[in-house]
């Protein structure tokens, strides 16, 4: 069995818009992968089919081996892949640290009889999980805002934390979608040492960011996507140097 998320010549069509065709990729455990491409290129559609969200029309996609198309996306959670969104889904009422604590909750063993009796080895698992989610919180410098309500936060904070949240429930994969946005240089520089530390786990890391520098540190391989097709991919001195993505990538940053 090949491990790793595998997408295969995946086309997704939103009736007479064709967001991706044919696009391939391949995520191993420990590796960061990069997505990069301007605005509607297909980016979140990616995302989007990977995490369950959407059908595709045609393509595959695997997950260890294991078909993917048309399994839930809470099941696709449970079974190790999580991802956050460029406007995350986190009620703005709730402190940080309980909207970290809610991604714990989706690994942990107990059962309801075990929570409400108060057993041993609930005791013991909440203890570990608040002291994770603390470290967690420090690790990407939330801490002093640990009480704080997402509604109050600038949104490239909100997205910190819904990386944490994330994080924080054990993937084995991880989709992130645009997690540099709106962040500081040290807030950036803190993602970065984060999402370094996972995939030094072995946890694989589907990166999707504007932010070039950052792809560029941390990625080998990047595929840069345009009007839903792969327009180039390899490691990123391959990329870098491509007339095509200069062309595209480049060109649309330039204004
Ligand atoms: N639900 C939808 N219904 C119809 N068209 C859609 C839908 N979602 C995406 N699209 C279209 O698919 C194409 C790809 O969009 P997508 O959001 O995946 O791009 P993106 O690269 O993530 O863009 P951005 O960087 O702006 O987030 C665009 O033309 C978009 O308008």
């Amino acid at each position: 069995m090949s491990s790793g998320i595998t997408v295969s010549s995946l086309t997704v069509r939103f009736g007479g818009v064709t967001a991706l065709s044919e696009v391939s990729l391949k995520v191993s455990p420990g590796e960061i992968v990069g997505v990069i491409g301007p605005n509607g290129s297909g980016k979140s559609t990616l995302f989007n089919a990977v995490s369950g969200i959407v059908q595709p029309s045609s393509g595959a996609i695997l997950i260890d081996g294991a078909d993917v198309v048309g399994v839930a996306p809470d099941r696709l959670v449970r079974q190790g892949l999580a991802r956050t969104f460029q406007t995350p889904r986190i009620d703005p009422a709730l402190p940080v640290k309980t909207a970290v604590l809610c991604g714990f909750h989706t690994m942990m063993r107990q059962s309801i009889l075990e929570a409400m009796l108060h057993l041993p080895r609930q005791t013991r698992e909440e203890t570990q999980m608040k002291a994770s989610c603390d470290a967690l919180l420090e690790r990407l410098g939330l801490t002093a805002v640990r009480e704080v309500p997402l509604g109050e936060l600038p949104m490239g904070q909100v997205r910190l934390v819904d990386v944490a949240r994330a994080m924080a429930s054990k993937p084995r994969y991880l989709l992130l979608d645009e997690p540099a946005a709106g962040l500081s240089l040290p807030e950036q520089r803190r993602l970065a040492a984060a999402i370094r530390l996972l995939a030094a786990d072995g946890v694989g890391v589907l990166l999707v960011e504007h932010n070039f520098g950052l792809v560029g540190e941390l990625c080998r391989h990047v595929t840069v996507l345009e009007r839903g097709k792969v327009l180039v991919e390899g490691d990123i001195a391959t990329v870098r140097g491509d007339p095509e993505f200069l062309r595209s990538y480049l060109g649309s940053h330039a204004a």
